[in-house]
């Protein structure tokens, strides 16, 4: 059973940001980081009127792993209390500081488990400032009433760019050559060095990156093949196999880009090893469970695999510094001793467009959600949406209640709301949680408030919120 949140919780004001949705991370390819819903946002915000009980300032965001200045300026602007930190925070610092706030942002490292979260009594909303989203426990946060957001893909086209890099380089042992010479050593080989035209890619998963490099290397003139859980239309003149291990027997390249789960958990060990074909190559850069390292280490001691690139890895630090050693993940050394391996720091995602345009789009969707309890793009509760609230509308409120899904919820609710006037109402559910929302017109405080305690009696309830 899940706990209530506390009825003090602050109920958030009318909405000061645009609506609109980043839909490509192109756009802000093409645009300056203070993006148009940003300015739209500022300008919105002079016009607003601050309605009781709540002001914005009244909420609380932290923001760890030093998310991009596009979120936090938007995240300031609307007049919330930011608190920014560059790194991650050790568990027991996280605990501490997530008991007081009502929004927290987070990138790949924050691990915020079940352990966490039951200390966060105020938390409403958590914004994942990447596409992983397996570093929180959703469906622990989906009880507690507690939206996840992130970005699905700003940066799928920065990984796929870095992937097609790597490609190239271990085709060429680049690595190794420049070691040598920074070292001073002149050494020109072409044994065991080729052209990457004519060779044949695996991409294991066919998701937004997949995809994106499925079309890089069809115009280097690589065969792309693919194998996929789910039945996927092949661009260009990529082929979907039916099984990893028949990906494996012809890919000259493997390349992971499938998320974080039990499934994939080591999908890429000894025996996938030995299906590889000799001298072949491997790069991942989805996370660093789905290769089981010692086992990689093994194969490219042996020389069936001929190059790596690794760019996530089991264990990683909070922030940057000389933590890449034994301490941290005990076959460290052995790796770096190994020769044409590429080591990056989980940086696939890291330019200044995708941070940009996922600083803006993240931090929009918690704006969205607090103002207005829009939950689109959200990967833990249902997605509801609801055009906004106007200053024409002075006596309308929103009613938004987060309950479990079980019958009988809705007639209640309704027999609550019934005696006003219910403008628009929308529920919907994703497995055991629910989400309505409901506008109500010609309401008065001592109204909402009634509302709000008859909501909150509920046996079904999560969390009520009402927005006016
Ligand atoms: N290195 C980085 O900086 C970086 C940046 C972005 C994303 N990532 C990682 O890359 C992953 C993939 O990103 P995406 O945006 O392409 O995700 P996506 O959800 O668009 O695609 C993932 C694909 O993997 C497939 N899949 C899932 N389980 C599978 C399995 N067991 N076997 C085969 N296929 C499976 C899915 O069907 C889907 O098509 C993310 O989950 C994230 O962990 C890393
Ligand atoms: O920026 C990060 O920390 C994570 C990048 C990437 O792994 C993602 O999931 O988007």
């Amino acid at each position: 059973m899940t706990n209530p949140k506390p009825i003090s919780q602050p109920s958030l004001a009318r909405p000061a940001v645009s609506t609109s949705l980043s839909v490509s991370p192109t756009a802000t390819f093409h645009s300056p980081p203070a993006s148009s819903s940003f300015m739209a946002s500022l300008a919105q915000r002079a016009a607003a009127k601050q309605l009781k009980p709540f002001n914005t300032e009244d909420i609380k965001i932290l923001l760890l792993e030093n998310v991009n200045q596009t979120g936090r300026d938007i995240l300031s602007g609307q007049g919330y209390q930011v608190e920014f930190h560059k790194a991650s925070l050790p568990e027991d610092q996280l605990i501490e500081k997530i008991r007081d706030v009502h929004v927290i942002g987070i990138r790949s490292k924050t691990k915020l488990t079940a352990k966490v979260l039951q200390e966060a009594k105020n938390l409403l909303v958590i914004g994942c400032f990447c596409i992983g989203t397996n570093q929180v426990d959703l469906e622990y946060a989906a009880k507690q009433g507690i939206a996840v957001f992130n970005s699905p893909f700003a940066n799928s086209r920065s990984v796929a760019e870095l992937v097609i890099a790597e490609i190239i380089a271990l085709a060429r042992q680049l690595g190794d050559r420049s070691n040598e010479l920074h070292r001073g050593t002149w050494n020109k080989v072409s044994a065991k060095c080729w052209e990457v035209r004519g060779k044949t890619l695996g991409i294991v998963g066919y998701g937004h990156i997949g995809s994106q490099l499925s079309v890089l290397a069809d115009a280097m003139g690589m065969n792309v093949i693919y194998y996929d859980v789910v039945s996927l239309m092949a661009i260009g003149t990529a082929r979907q196999v039916p099984t990893l291990e028949a990906l494996l027997g012809e890919a000259d390249f493997v390349t992971l880009h499938v998320p974080e789960t039990p499934e994939t958990k080591n999908m890429l060990g000894a025996k996938q090893f030995e299906q590889m074909k000799n001298g072949s190559y491997l790069i991942n850069a989805s996370r660093g469970t789905v290769v089981d390292i010692p086992a990689l280490i093994k194969a490219m001691r042996a020389g069936k695999v001929a190059g790596a690139a690794l760019d996530v890895y089991p264990n990683e630090p909070a922030g940057n510094g000389d933590y890449f050693t034994t301490d941290l993940n005990p076959w460290a050394e052995e790796l770096r001793g190994l020769n044409n391996i590429i080591l990056t720091p989980h940086i696939g995602g890291s330019t200044e467009e995708a941070q940009r345009a996922i600083g803006i789009e993240v931090a929009d969707a918690l704006v969205r959600y607090i103002n207005q309890g829009v939950t689109l793009g959200s990967v833990n509760l249902p997605e509801i949406n609801m055009r906004q609230l106007t200053l024409d509308e002075p006596n309308h409120a929103r009613i938004i209640y987060i309950h479990r899904n079980v019958p009988g919820v809705l007639r209640r609710v309704n027999e609550i709301l019934g005696d006003h006037n219910v403008d628009k109402q929308i529920s919907d559910s994703k497995g055991d949680i629910a989400y309505l929302m409901a506008d109500v017109s010609d309401v008065r405080p001592e109204d909402i408030k009634e509302i709000r305690d008859s909501l909150d009696g509920l046996s079904s309830r999560i969390l009520t919120r009402v927005l006016y």
